[in-house]
Order: structure tokens, then sequence, then C-alpha cells
């Protein structure tokens, strides 16, 4: 069963306030989108203070519409007016965003797609659904190159789940001294930013194609990369403005495709390469991950997602198989902690060292 930005609407009257109507008419609700099985919207404070004591109509809006039929996830952000003369912005040590402005519409651009000056190479990691590592691909890839001596910088496009901070262990706030340019942030010999990083929760729910295509050609203009050998950026999950945007402005090295083994998540992948065939970015190689699971008990190995779909693909497009990554907790543990398993030894550090290296060899990272 699909749900409908009205079935939301309508469940949402059932929410009254103290002082009279509901969410609906008393109009509080903003950027309400239904993508799939996730909702997402934003509960607009008349002021601060009203703002503080909602956070209990927050939480049940958000109880609320996660228990419709066909919804899978509600995320509801709470909001309020500014009263006038107040910026809605701190320093970057008060655990907000930096000042610099970030946003608006992309600025238009002449001819086809163009060079980030200072960037030798930029490879696009990209899945067709979420939660299939990613993420976890892009931040161990980069350290793998940087390990091996490239300079290497990593851009987190994913603006509704930012995870490279976390990945790479990086609690600070990016700082913009001159408010013109960003300073990006260091982690395991990679230099780091997140879209994530820039923007508040709130402005992450609202924003839509064109002020997010701003936002990331900021950050590729605008962050201080030096000289890099290859940015690597993460992009979110599927096949959206952000990719198609990105890859028509900006001269790609190649994507990599990121796919588990399950048909299902492989389906979404066979989306994801249509669309940069169809951009004519190159597709570097597909890349398996929880390949197999090894008991670290026993050493057995298990394919619990199935075997070789990745592989055939790979083959039936004409298109490396650059890695088969297994199901390990340590991956997990290691994303958690901050860092990436690729920064240290072992069987899983050596399979992201043999992709880093196939990459190198062909001159694309
Ligand atoms: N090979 C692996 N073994 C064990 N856990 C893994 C592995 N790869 C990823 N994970 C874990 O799976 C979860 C999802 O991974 P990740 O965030 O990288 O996926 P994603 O495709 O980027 O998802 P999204 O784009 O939806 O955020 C994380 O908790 C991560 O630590």
């Amino acid at each position: 069963m699909t749900v409908t930005r009205d079935d939301v609407l309508k469940a949402l009257t059932r929410l009254t306030l103290p002082d009279g109507g509901d969410v609906v008419s008393r109009d509080l609700v903003r950027a309400l989108s239904v993508e799939g099985g996730t909702v997402r919207f934003v509960l607009e404070a008349p002021d601060p203070e009203t703002g503080r004591r909602m956070e209990g109509i927050r939480r049940a809006a958000e109880e609320l519409v996660a228990g419709l039929p066909g919804v899978g996830k509600a995320t509801v952000a709470l909001t309020a007016h500014q009263p006038k003369g107040q910026g809605a912005a701190g320093g970057a040590s008060a655990g907000e965003p930096p000042k610099l402005k970030i946003g608006g519409h992309p600025t238009p651009q002449q001819g086809g797609p163009q060079k980030v000056p200072g960037i030798d190479r930029i490879l696009v990691v990209a899945s067709g659904k979420g939660g299939v590592g990613k993420s976890t691909v892009s931040a161990n890839l980069a350290v793998a190159l940087a390990k091996q001596g490239r300079r290497v910088g990593l851009l987190d496009a994913d603006i509704y789940g930012p995870s490279q901070p976390r990945m790479m262990g990086v609690k600070d706030r990016p700082d913009s001294p001159d408010g013109k340019t960003i300073v990006p942030l260091q982690a395991h010999g990679v230099k780091m930013m997140s879209i994530g990083l820039m923007v508040s929760e709130e402005q992450a729910l609202v924003w839509r194609g064109p002020m997010l295509m701003g936002a990331l050609q900021q950050l590729l203009n605008q962050v201080q990369w030096g000289e890099l050998d290859v940015l690597i950026i993460d992009l979110p999950p599927g096949t959206g403005d952000v990719q198609l945007t990105l890859c028509q402005r900006t001269i790609m090295t190649g994507a990599l495709i990121v796919s588990t083994p399950q048909d299902v998540a492989l389906l979404d992948a066979r989306k994801a390469i249509n669309m940069f065939q169809m951009l004519k970015t190159p597709i570097l190689g597909l890349i398996e991950n929880m390949s197999s699971y090894v008991c670290p008990n026993c050493g057995h190995e298990e394919h619990l997602f199935g075997h070789g779909g990745v592989a055939a693909e790979a083959r039936k497009l004409g298109v490396p198989l650059l890695g088969e990554l297994p199901l390990s907790l340590d991956v997990r543990l290691a994303g958690d902690a901050g860092t990436p398993i690729a920064a240290g030894e072992g069987p899983v550090a050596e399979a992201y060292a043999a992709i880093a290296g196939k990459l190198i060899a062909e001159g694309k990272a």
C-alpha cells in the first residue's frame, strides 16, 4: 500500500494543539515530502519560545505518521521563526554550520561539463538503493587510496543521510575564516567535506533539487581542496536530480556502483548503471558489498545474500567487477568508531587496497 501526501495531512488533523486547532488547520506543516515509504516534514512554530514547548507534538507527529499503513519511516523536524534581526546560524565553534551562505540556485553554466580546477579526477560512488554500503565503500576507498600515496578528497553529497563525519571520525564543524571559502576537515590522510556539516537539519529536510545542486556546486568549487589526485563523491542513493545535474555540469572520471548480491539491490543497481550510461559517465566497475560472511568462530564462509549476481551483471555490461567485500561485523564497528577498516590491516583492508591499486594502475585514481 502506498501512502500519499493527503493521507498524511488527513492523519495530522488528529494532532490538536493545547491552544486550539490542529497542526494542519493552524498551518504549521511545511515541506511535506512523501518518497516511497519515507515521509518528511517540518513543523514550523511561530516563535522559538513556542517551538521549545512543541517537542512533544513533534514526537507525537512522528509516531502518528510512522504508524500509518505504507509508511516505513517518518522524520519530523521542528523549526521556528526567528525574531527579526537574529540570524539562525552561529559560529563554527558553536556546533552549527559556518556562516558562509550555502545553497541557492546553481549558477548558469555555458557549454558542457567542466573540470574542477586543482582536482585531477573525480569518482562518484553510487548505488541504486540505500543501505548497501555506498558510504562505507567511499570512506574505505578514500583511505586505501591515501595509504597508497594519492592526494585524496572525500565529499559526502548525501544531504538526507550524511554519514561520512561519523565514518571518518570527524566531529568538528568546517570553518570559513574569509566567509568565501571553506577549509575541509582532515582524517586518515583524506580531506573531507560533508554537505551535512554545512546545513541545519531543517534545511536538509526542506531542500530539494536546485538548492541542493547549488550547495554541491559550492562544495566542489569553494572548498579549499588544494591539489588532489582524486576526489571521491559519496552520492545520495538512487537516480535523482543530484546525480543527473552533477554529471551534466562536471567532468567525471567515472562511476563506481556498489551493490549487494541480492537481486533486489541488483535491479536497483541496474537503474543507476542505465542513468550513468545515458549521461555518458564511464562506469569504472561494480563493487559487490556484503558478498559473503565468514564466521569469526569457525571460519566457515556463507553467501547469505546469494552469490555470483554482481559478477554476472558486470560480465553482461562489459565492466569490471572491481572487488567483492565480505560482510563483516568489524566493518560496521570500524565505521561506527570513526576509523574505516581500510586504515588498519587484515583481509578487508587488503581487499580495499586491491581495488585502490587497480584504479591507480589504470590511471583512474
Ligand atoms: N561489508 C559490510 N559488513 C558489515 N556491515 C557493513 C558492510 N558494509 C556496510 N555495512 C554497514 O551497513 C550500514 C549501511 O552502510 P552505509 O551507510 O555505508 O550504506 P549506504 O549505501 O551509504 O546507505 P545510505 O546511502 O542509505 O546512507 C552501516 O551501518 C555500515 O556500517
